[in-house]
């Protein structure tokens, strides 16, 4: 079973054990078993160490089962690691699934993507995914397994101590504990001011990224920005440590402190037991297992590296819990539950439409009608809001004024993942899938509807050029990868085939942005083909695209400025007709200079 909750107002220490006892429960007992076992494990080996440097000094009788302790604790101890890491490596595994599908379902779920915006989501996900400090949250429960291994050890070897000496166990065990407490509070209070602002990390991050992104290097090298990039990394990561260096005089103070009295109740201990051999009280053999057993005795509550792992583990454990309460508050739901059935059949209409990002608005009473079965081109300059409309459309946002009505039903009382489906869309970005060819463009399709998909959008050439053809992987290692212009094809036939087995809505972002001119050129021959009976919603700056569309419609000012098809936007001569003829003049220039 994999964990599914953990207790929300626990400690971070004790969800981390919820964690593992509720992801890996087999794996949480027998590292548990490990853990004691390799933590009593050297204490019996210091026993029989010194029974038998006695046995040696002149008790021979006693050796042999001493000699056979000691090899069977030195066997615990290596089989034991043994063991613990391969059991260690399993819960590992299961705990980092467990994690990644807990944040995967959190980011998946709200059917809208307005959380994906949220600056602070996207912090607290950087987080949780150890992505700022690099100590991944997954692994605190197994440290927090090795280090109560740890105390135990030391516990046992105070213990042992004590067999010489009650006084001096205890006394041992009472300076360590006092040393822990403080030193474990300025090791969080650093780690806390030194993930306390994940944005600024989370810049010096991204920095790191941008220098080592292929996609970005081409870039990053022709603008000589690689030494600049190292410097950015430089300088943000010094702005992060600001804080943590306000309470390092504190960090120092206290580990001066502590370490002033653990030299001195050492130094102590080792007198006490030097005396003891000096007046002949203790022999060889207990010198023995004693000396050791009092430097093993620091483990009870000495605060190692691990410890400080511990501490940036568990620090990042609550932005899991973040993430998912940022989600929960930036999401904006999308509601509505009514099947679409075979909606749209008429029109889809856009009344008084307003959106904002934050207190700038996009769209701001917009007013449009896309009838179903024709072609719809959308233009504007830059920033007009076209890819925000396409999101509306495709309810990835909501309005957040006016309403679009399909055949007159509110889209909003929709199910939003039932419409979500009826919409074959390629985005600007369109995505690359992990997938084999035949995947990208329809899980589980025939071979016939992938060729005839494939056939439309220009890609079936594709095909053949590929060492395994339909399922060749393709962006993986091990497979192929495709220039922009092939996978923008992979990305038509996917929206097409779509198109094809169920979406009833064609919408493409930017179709042609990265295709060849003979690609755009075939793209544009078959456009009315390709879209005919479908319900096609275009938008697109070449205007050799959008002119084939039944009805275009320009986008200024948050609302619709001019609407018809080609030849009337033209001869209308007003902002369609000054960008149509400003590409077409480029054009005629580019050959008329040739
Ligand atoms: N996540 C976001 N947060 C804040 N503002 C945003 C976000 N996405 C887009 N915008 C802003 O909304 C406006 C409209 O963006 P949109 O992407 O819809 O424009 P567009 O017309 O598609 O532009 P282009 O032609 O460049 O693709 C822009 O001014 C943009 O800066």
């Amino acid at each position: 079973m994999l964990p599914t909750r953990w207790a929300p107002r626990s400690s971070p220490r004790w969800r981390a054990q919820r964690m593992l006892w509720d992801g890996a429960p087999r794996q949480a007992v027998l590292l548990y078993a490990c853990a004691a076992v390799g933590a009593l494990a050297p204490v019996v080996l210091l026993v029989g160490v010194g029974r038998i440097v006695r046995a040696a000094a002149g008790d021979r009788q006693a050796t042999w089962p001493w000699i056979a302790v000691s090899g069977a604790a030195i066997g615990v101890l290596l089989v034991g690691d043994t063991v613990r890491d391969h059991v260690a490596g399993i819960a590992r595994a299961r705990l980092t699934f467990a994690l990644q599908e807990r944040l995967m379902t959190a980011l998946i779920r709200p059917a809208g993507i307005a959380h994906l915006t949220d600056q602070g989501n996207l912090d607290a996900l950087a987080g949780a995914k150890g992505a700022l400090t690099g100590f991944q949250p997954a692994n605190a429960p197994l440290t927090q397994v090795a280090l109560a291994g740890d105390r135990l050890g030391g516990l046992a070897a105070c213990v042992l101590v004590g067999a010489f000496r009650w006084w001096l166990g205890a006394g041992l065990l009472l300076v360590w504990l006092a040393v822990r407490r403080p030193l474990r509070t300025v090791i969080t209070e650093h780690v806390a001011a030194l993930g306390g602002d994940a944005g600024k990390i989370r810049r010096a991050v991204y920095f790191f990224e941008l220098a080592t992104d292929p996609a970005a290097a081409p870039e990053v090298r022709a603008y000589g920005l690689g030494r600049w990039t190292v410097d950015r990394l430089r300088e943000h990561w010094l702005l992060a440590m600001a804080a943590a260096w306000s309470v390092r005089a504190r960090v120092y103070r206290t580990v001066a402190l502590t370490a002033g009295l653990v030299v001195a109740a050492n130094l102590a201990a080792c007198w006490v037991l030097a005396d003891a051999v000096a007046h002949h009280r203790i022999g060889l053999a207990e010198l023995a297992a004693y000396f050791p057993a009092i430097v093993a005795t620091s483990a009870v509550g000495g605060i190692s590296t691990e410890d400080i792992a511990l501490a940036w583990m568990l620090a990042s454990l609550p932005d899991v819990e973040r993430l998912e309460a940022g989600i929960a508050r930036s999401a904006v739901p999308l509601g509505g539950a009514r099947p679409v059935g075979d909606l749209p059949r008429r029109t889809i209409r856009l009344e008084g439409v307003r959106f904002a990002f934050g207190d700038r608005p996009v769209l701001d009473g917009l007013d449009l009608d896309i009838p179903v079965g024709a072609s719809t081109a959308i233009v504007g300059a830059n920033g007009a809001g076209k890819t925000t409309l396409i999101r509306l459309l495709t309810r990835l946002h909501d309005p957040s004024g006016g309403r679009i009505t399909v055949d007159g039903t509110d889209l909003a009382d929709l199910d939003p993942a039932d419409w979500q489906r009826r919409c074959a869309l390629i985005s600007q970005d369109f995505a690359r899938l992990p997938f084999t060819l035949a995947d990208n463009i329809g899980v589980g399709a025939s071979r016939a509807a992938l060729r005839a998909a494939a056939e439309r959008a220009g890609a079936a050439d594709l095909v053949a050029g590929l060492p395994d053809g339909w399922d060749t992987p393709l962006g993986v290692p091990g497979g192929r990868d495709l220039s922009r212009g092939q996978w923008q094809r992979v990305a038509l036939a996917r929206a097409l085939y779509a198109a094809e087995h169920g979406a009833r809505i064609l919408v493409l972002d930017e179709p042609t942005a990265w295709l060849d001119a003979a690609a755009e050129a075939d793209f544009h021959r078959r456009f009315l083909a390709m879209t005919r009976g479908l319900t096609t919603i275009i938008v697109a700056h070449r205007f050799s695209t959008v002119r084939r569309a039944d009805r275009i419609h320009v986008l200024h000012d948050g609302k619709v400025a001019e609407s018809g098809d080609h030849d009337t936007l033209l001869a209308l001569d007003g902002r369609y007709a000054a960008m149509f003829t400003a590409q077409a003049a480029r054009f005629a220039g580019e050959a008329t200079a040739r």
